[in-house]
């Protein structure tokens, strides 16, 4: 079975359902496992992590301890999943988690694939793109917590890692994955412990997946997946094609909510289109830096002001007012208030009933699937590429839809919680 260690909870979503869509029986585990429950029939499992932007140190303890946990539940590959624009801070924890996963693992050598061209995210040449755009002129460069400044991938991960790095471009992956093996092979014998392997399609996903089969360790974003996904569907079961079938709605028809932390260019776009159709109350964190008053605000707004059923909380903002919040207040110290904020609203509204929340944003999702106590849920559909309803196991029956702040169409937020509560907008 393949291990998944997920650096965010929306990654980590993204993650297991590429898995599931490869045909592997998929498990998704939120924050670092305990206990020894027995487990359904699976062929992957993902733990999500918080650890994109926590200090280096915390985040490589996590991550080695859920590789160990992992390892004794039979994982034979482990895989790192990072964003897909390779989000980290200057002295981030992509390098020195991989490094030390690397070393425990006892891997000579791990792959680097953050594209995914099913999120318009491409690589050539080593530049990451998003979209027509290189990373660093793309929205992502005035990211809250991560700002990504630099597009060139073997530059940002050398940065975060004294281990030796390589670029296998273009050039050669559209050879094939048995040319690909031999250059893995050889860059590891040269001494290059990470590859960064160009990838713009399905296609190339998919020969970089057959091609790092065999290997321990590999790292990437939910592209990657697809690609190893489908290379142990293979061996798995021969000849078979992935089956479909997706585990059915139990939730139903149920009060829902949506609380948005992300500042994204897309999920601003989804705010701006819900709130013409949904009350919706914003999060003021200059007026009110403390996050129980605020959430004490936003729960008091649900339960005497609000007219209609499926509303948005939200703290989005665009970039030059972020920094206004960001200059007075601090940027991690704006975040977490907000970010407790967020949990302590989703414990208020589970409390007043809501059963289905839709959460945009990674961090946003940590600090909202913790506050709620979830610790495991299986894949339901997709609600967007990427974004699949996740049915928790082991709380109060709840559906949860972690939408990445860059994923889902402007109508997402509205449909997810049920686009016949949209009030009529006028011409
Ligand atoms: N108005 C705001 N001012 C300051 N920080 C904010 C504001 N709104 C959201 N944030 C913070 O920005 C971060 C957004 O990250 P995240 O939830 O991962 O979204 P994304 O998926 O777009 O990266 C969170 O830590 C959130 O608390
Ligand atoms: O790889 C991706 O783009 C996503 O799976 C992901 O990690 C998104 O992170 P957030 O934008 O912070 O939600």
């Amino acid at each position: 079975m393949i291990g998944a260690i997920a650096d965010d909870f929306t990654g980590g979503t993204d993650v297991a359902v590429a898995f599931r869509r490869a045909g592997l029986r998929t498990i998704v585990l939120f924050g670092p496992p305990v206990g020894d429950e027995p487990l359904p029939a699976h062929d992957a499992i993902v733990v999500a992590l918080k650890t994109r932007t926590i200090d280096p140190d915390e985040a490589v303890r996590q991550s080695l301890q859920v590789a160990a946990w992992l390892r004794a539940h039979c994982a034979e590959q482990i895989y790192f999943k990072y964003c897909s624009t390779f989000d980290s801070r200057p002295g981030g924890n992509i390098g020195p988690v991989a490094d030390a996963l690397a070393d425990y693992l006892g891997a000579g050598r791990a792959v680097v694939v953050p594209s995914s061209p099913e999120h318009d995210r491409t690589q050539y040449l080593g530049h990451l793109f998003v979209g027509r755009q290189l990373l660093s002129d793309s929205p992502m460069r005035h990211h809250p917590l991560t700002p990504m400044t630099d597009s060139f991938i073997p530059g940002v991960l050398g940065a975060q890692t004294t281990q030796r790095i390589t670029l296998i471009d273009h050039r050669e992956v559209r050879h094939g994955r048995e040319r690909l093996r031999a250059l893995f092979d050889q860059a590891e014998a040269e001494g290059y412990r990470y590859l960064v392997v160009d990838s713009v399609s399905a296609e190339d996903l998919a020969e970089i997946g057959a091609a790092a089969t065999n290997d321990v360790l590999v790292t990437g974003a939910a592209g990657l997946a697809g690609g190893i996904g489908a290379a142990r569907f293979a061996r798995l079961a021969p000849g078979r094609s992935p089956t479909e079938r997706l585990d059915a709605d139990p939730v139903g028809d149920v009060p829902g909510a949506v609380l948005a932390g992300s500042c994204s260019a897309r999920t601003r776009e989804q705010v701006a289109y819900m709130r013409a159709r949904h009350d919706a109350y914003f999060l003021d964190a200059l007026r009110t830096p403390d996050s129980e008053a605020l959430a004490a605000a936003a729960l008091n707004w649900y339960d005497h002001h609000r007219a209609g059923p499926a509303p948005l909380v939200y703290s989005s903002l665009a970039p030059t007012e972020l920094l206004t919040v960001q200059d007075a207040l601090g940027v991690d110290r704006a975040s977490t208030l907000l970010e407790a904020a967020m949990g302590r609203i989703a414990q208020g509204l589970v409390e007043r009933g809501v059963r289905r929340l839709v959460v945009a944003g990674g961090e946003t999702s940590g600090a909202v699937v913790t506050a709620l106590g979830v610790r495991s849920g299986i894949i339901g559909d997709e609600a967007a590429p990427g974004a699949p309803w996740i049915y928790t196991t082991d709380t109060t029956p709840l559906a949860l839809l972690l939408k990445s702040g860059n994923f889902g169409d402007v109508a997402l937020l509205s449909r997810a919680v049920g686009g016949h509560h949209e009030k009529e907008i006028a011409p």
